[in-house]
């Protein structure tokens, strides 16, 4: 087979959180844990760092680049794939960050738009992931849509239309919309070298009628089990088993879920040492984050 074929991204990946000190800085020392709680507890061997969950945005390139590497070092030998995201908002930051994730070892690359100053075309924004993957042309390179926190109105499937000819190391996408009517484009345009993950977690089993092969979420920290089961259910074709999974999924997030919620909840059920998240985004209050764990526990009880 095709080599890059065999490599594809299926099943779930979870999106890291970043683990900080109490005084704010990243604390490396807990993700050897991170990585056995993963693979041991969740059955889960692919994971997404330095995204939206990891708080990127909010890191320093010193940061991100350290967090890569332990990632990389702890993972080596447990994990299957580590694709790790490299976006800034600056193509130099952007550019530094590829280079080093193929220094590395990475297993892949994905790269968000840049959302101060925008791409006001697709042609631009492909102009831009092409003179990202340029500097790293061994890596898998996704592109990484997720209209909501960059507040791009360019549709994932102008993007990706034939980039295979400006881009050859692009292997995919993942699309954390809501717009299944773009993300079917996708799958329509979809090339056999691509990985198509779904992102919004709650929507999963929609983005895998509508063709996803696979998923990164955040919750699949914790959920990873559960989620697991959907897909197998799904492929069994037990929708009434895949829908029980997502109401849960769906019940436990449907209010005042945020981040902070959401690391304070890896927290309570995994017990690691995560911290608080980085300003501007809060700490969840303490009983905010037990009633969310108690919700977490009676949707879905230990087996
Ligand atoms: C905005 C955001 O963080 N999206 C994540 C991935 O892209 C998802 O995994 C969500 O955290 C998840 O679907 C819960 O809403
Ligand atoms: C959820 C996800 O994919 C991210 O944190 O970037």
């Amino acid at each position: 087979m095709d080599p890059a074929v065999d490599r594809k991204v299926s099943g779930i990946v979870a999106a890291t959180f970043t683990p900080f000190n109490p005084d704010g800085h990243i604390n490396p020392a807990v993700i050897g844990p991170y990585v056995d709680y993963l693979t041991k507890k969740q059955g889960v061997t692919n994971v997404f760092v330095n995204g939206t969950t990891g708080e990127s945005v909010s890191l320093s390139m010193e940061e991100r680049k350290v967090l890569a590497e332990v990632w990389c070092r702890e993972g080596k030998g447990k994990l299957d794939q580590l694709i790790v995201h490299v976006g800034c908002m600056s193509l130099k930051d952007t550019q530094e960050l590829a280079r080093h994730a193929e220094e590395i070892g990475a297993d892949g690359i994905a790269v968000i738009s840049p959302s101060f100053f925008k791409p006001s075309t697709a042609d631009a924004l492909r102009e831009y992931l092409k003179q990202v993957a340029k500097v790293a042309p061994t890596l898998p390179f996704y592109y990484y849509h997720i209209p909501a926190m960059t507040g791009i109105n360019v549709n994932a499937r102008d993007v990706v239309e034939g980039i295979e000819q400006l881009i050859p190391s692009f292997r995919g996408l993942k699309f954390s919309g809501t717009d299944l009517m773009d993300f079917g484009q996708c799958v329509r345009l979809s090339q056999p070298n691509w990985s198509l993950l779904y992102g919004v977690d709650e929507q999963l089993l929609a983005g895998l009628a509508m063709g996803a092969e696979g998923a990164v979420g955040s919750t699949f920290n914790y959920m990873g089990c559960h989620t697991k089961q959907l897909i197998t259910a799904f492929k069994a074709g037990d929708l009434s088993q895949c829908r029980s999974t997502v109401i849960c999924c769906v019940l436990l997030l449907f209010t005042g879920f945020n981040l902070g919620v959401n690391k304070q909840l890896m927290i309570e059920v995994s017990g690691l040492s995560l911290g608080p998240p980085r300003l501007p985004l809060l700490q969840c209050p303490a009983d905010n984050s037990q009633a969310i764990a108690k919700k977490y526990h009676s949707l879905f009880p230990d087996p």
